[in-house]
């Protein structure tokens, strides 16, 4: 006979820069970063906004995530990360998408990950070794832009959760 698995409801966040500190970065056009006007005032820079770290014997790529949609309830039955590197997901489709992060470290259980609804301006950098669930896009087919790293040795791993972590929620 095979036992149910425990599931723990997860509180869904709205994505902040303050919020995401402990992980990484938020990537977003805001007043709150360092922004300034070039090409003779017809542009705005958002300046420096992610640490984007390759490791020390890779390089930085750039390639894009066609996300399909994930349904909701979802189930977070495992976690991920790049011990070597960091990775960006920068969306291009306008969409919400949702971000499962636990602090770097040891293996996180359902309790201690933190569930983020990004808005569709919104990117996020996570920091190298901080876990993270897989491309969770939502509403449609969505690509995204991801700045990581290709390089000598494995640069992922992955766990099974041993109590489900449930986003029950529309977003925000
Ligand atoms: N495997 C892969 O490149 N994708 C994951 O790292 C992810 O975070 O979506
Ligand atoms: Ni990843």
């Amino acid at each position: 006979m095979t036992t149910a698995l425990a599931v723990q409801p997860l509180r869904v966040e709205p994505l902040s820069r303050e919020a995401f500190a402990p992980f990484g970065e938020v990537i977003e056009a805001s007043d709150a970063v360092k922004h300034f006007t070039i090409n003779a005032g017809n542009t705005e820079r958002y300046h420096d906004l992610a640490n984007i770290e390759p490791g020390a014997d890779g390089r930085v790529i750039v390639s894009i995530f066609r996300g399909q949609p994930r349904a909701l309830p979802f189930r977070v039955e495992m976690m991920e990360r790049h011990p070597l590197a960091s990775q960006a997901f920068i969306p291009m489709s306008g969409k919400p998408y949702l971000v499962v992060v636990a602090p770097a470290g040891e293996a996180p259980t359902a309790a201690q990950l933190r569930v983020f609804l990004a808005r569709g301006d919104q990117g996020v950098n996570y920091a190298t070794g901080v876990w993270h669930h897989p491309l969770l896009a939502l509403g449609g087919v969505c690509d995204f832009l991801v700045v990581d790293r290709a390089g000598p040795r494995q640069n992922c791993d992955e766990i099974t959760l041993d109590t489900v972590g449930v986003i029950d929620c529309a977003p925000l």
